[in-house]
């Protein structure tokens, strides 16, 4: 027997992943867009306000910006919950990830920097590889490229490998990652977990996790072909976070990949 389809509102309905969603919404049976909108003000055919947003939805995905992300799931917070929450928006700072925290309290969010499943895949690959190649002898290095509009560095994936790697090696990341190179740095601390960006034109988006030895190197890749991938996670995010428990979930649970 079907159930009805899950209510989904989309937010930042006029960027980049939101357009993806809403086309990706459409001729789904397990979902459907019942409202779109953006930042207050954007006009648009079909965009509503927030508040008629909330009224008929029983899930939201967004991918905006974090202060958007972390306001809205404060909102639902306010009205009670029932509302599961999708968030895909990266760049969050301590204080908006301690805010997220605490709706999540009382509201069900899925949160992920990266709502593919080879992207999670990655990351229990990752954790994996740092366990078993020892710091003495094989160096991490997070490897990210995306296209010229991106605001945030680095990519909330390439932070989410470099978590699974700092985990595989039993490590704080704060303590050992490498953000910045320039100039006459001194040589590679051993056990630090480096990271480099690239941006430039339309790339969808690419992660790399290289373990470099003096002798061999592992490099571990993704690639992200279509916008459309990050969609359709999402919505199965959504689909998935119906009925559960107020909280903050991820998308390695959602795919039942917890403990790889
Ligand atoms: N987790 C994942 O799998 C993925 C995550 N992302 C992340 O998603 C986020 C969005 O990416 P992208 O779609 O490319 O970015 P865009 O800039 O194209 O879209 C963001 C949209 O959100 C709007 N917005 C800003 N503030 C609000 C608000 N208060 N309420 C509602 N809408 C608002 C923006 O409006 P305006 O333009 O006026 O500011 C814009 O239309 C980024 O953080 C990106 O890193 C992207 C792809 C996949
Ligand atoms: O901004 C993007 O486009 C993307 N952002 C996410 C991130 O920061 O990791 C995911 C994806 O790579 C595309």
């Amino acid at each position: 027997m079907s159930s009805s389809p899950v209510r989904i509102a989309v937010a930042g309905a006029l960027g980049r992943m939101g357009k993806a969603v809403a086309a990706t919404l459409e001729g789904r049976a397990d979902a459907t867009t019942v409202a779109r909108f953006d930042r207050p003000g954007a006009e648009d055919e079909g965009l509503v306000a927030l508040e008629s947003a909330l009224a008929g939805a029983q899930a939201i995905i967004d991918f905006t910006i974090p202060e958007a992300s972390v306001a809205l799931a404060e909102t639902i917070a306010a009205a009670g919950g029932g509302i599961a929450l999708i968030i895909g928006s990266t760049g969050f700072n301590a204080e908006q990830d301690a805010r997220l925290a605490k709706a999540a309290e009382s509201v069900t969010i899925v949160r992920s920097g990266n709502f593919s499943l080879g992207v999670n895949m990655l990351m229990g690959l990752v954790r994996q590889a740092a366990t078993a190649l020892p710091a003495s002898d094989w160096d991490i290095e997070v490897f990210e490229a995306h296209h010229k509009r991106k605001i945030d560095a680095p990519s909330g994936t390439a932070l989410m490998l470099g978590q699974a790697a700092a985990e595989g090696r039993g490590v704080v990341l704060s303590e050992v990652e490498d953000r910045a190179r320039d100039g006459v740095t001194g040589a590679r601390t051993e056990g630090a977990i480096g990271f480099s960006v690239v941006r430039g034109g339309g790339i969808i988006g690419e992660h790399s996790v290289i373990f470099a030895g003096e002798s061999e190197s592992l490099t571990i890749s993704h690639s992200a072909i279509d916008r459309g991938l990050f969609a359709r996670g999402a919505v199965a995010a959504a689909v998935w976070a119906q009925g559960k428990a107020p909280g903050i979930y991820d998308m390695q649970q959602v795919l039942g990949f917890r403990g790889i």
